[in-house]
């Protein structure tokens, strides 16, 4: 579990990023910050593997406060993917995956074969792992980053905008792959954003922030859905409503997120109101 107390971030120019956050990001869950520019998503995300400190408050991982572990081993049980992949352009596909594991000790032949693996985890050929980042498109560069993150076996999972600079098309794919990963992979996600239906579709708890990190709402996508908590979070929810594809539907099943067409395009885990009529959750 990842929890923030009363966290506050000021930068040295004055810029009050982040103002008294708290918040529990449940262990194995997906947790996703989405917020207009500048509201201080990046910022908590950097938080969680110390490349920025709180002014004031603590971020505890499992209970401990991280202000207390050394950075460089902290983020060895922490991936990190940010947009453009942030892949070192002069090391090949396969290099690029295994420097963090080579980096930590692990002996080089046994570094290259878990790279091939992870490859296929990522759902990219092991063809493609003799390339240079630039031989590859938008959308397989991401999923090296994807790979790289995940090459250290982290409990914890840290993703900055990651399909935000790729077609709609690829990002799509994309984000029904990371869905599929979670659910084989069961890390503690939290995933920056600032597309709403992307955060509907890959949150089970979304954070809907104001500037300053303050938090408009907090919620799993269908609670936010049937009741948003503030005129902003009904604007920023319905935005662009109409080209919006996703809303929630409700039956007796459960909470599904459906397309403009009524098809599926997702399943919301949390359990639908008629609940409290008396039905038992599945
Ligand atoms: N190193 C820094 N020094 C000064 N101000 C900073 C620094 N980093 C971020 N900020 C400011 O802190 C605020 C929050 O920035 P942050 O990058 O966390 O927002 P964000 O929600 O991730 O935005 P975006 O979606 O544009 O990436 C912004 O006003 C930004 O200009």
């Amino acid at each position: 579990m990842i929890e923030f107390c009363a966290v506050s971030k000021q930068f040295p120019d004055g810029t009050r990023a982040v103002e008294n956050f708290s918040l529990v990001l449940p262990t194995q869950k997906t947790t996703v910050l989405v917020g207009s520019s500048g509201s201080g998503k990046t910022t908590l995300l950097r938080m969680i593997n110390r490349m920025v400190d709180p002014t004031s408050g603590r971020v505890e991982i499992d209970g401990v406060d991280i202000a207390t572990r050394q950075p460089v081993k902290l983020r060895r049980g922490i991936g990190y993917v940010m947009q453009n992949s942030g892949l070192l352009p002069h090391r090949t596909v396969l290099d690029n995956v295994a420097t963090v594991p080579l980096l930590r000790g692990v002996p080089k032949k046994k570094a290259r074969a878990d790279a091939l693996a992870m490859l296929d985890t990522v759902g990219l050929d092991r063809s493609l792992a003799n390339r240079y980042p630039s031989q590859l498109s938008g959308g397989q560069q991401q999923r090296v980053g994807v790979a790289r993150g995940l090459a250290v076996d982290p409990n914890i999972l840290l993703m900055d905008e990651p399909f935000g600079a790729v077609d709609p098309i690829v990002r799509s794919e994309l984000q029904q792959e990371l869905i599929r990963l979670q659910r084989e992979l069961d890390k503690t996600v939290v995933f920056v954003t600032h597309d709403i239906e992307e955060a509907f579709l890959l949150g089970d708890q979304v954070v809907i922030l104001e500037k300053g990190g303050m938090i408009a709402q907090v919620g799993s996508p269908a609670e936010i859905l049937a009741n948003p908590a503030s005129d902003f979070v009904a604007t920023f929810v319905g935005a662009d409503r109409g080209k919006r594809a996703l809303h929630a539907e409700t039956s007796h099943g459960g909470t599904v997120l459906v397309d403009t067409h009524g098809r599926l395009a997702g399943v919301l885990v949390e359990t639908p109101p008629e609940r409290a009529s008396g039905e038992e959750p599945r």
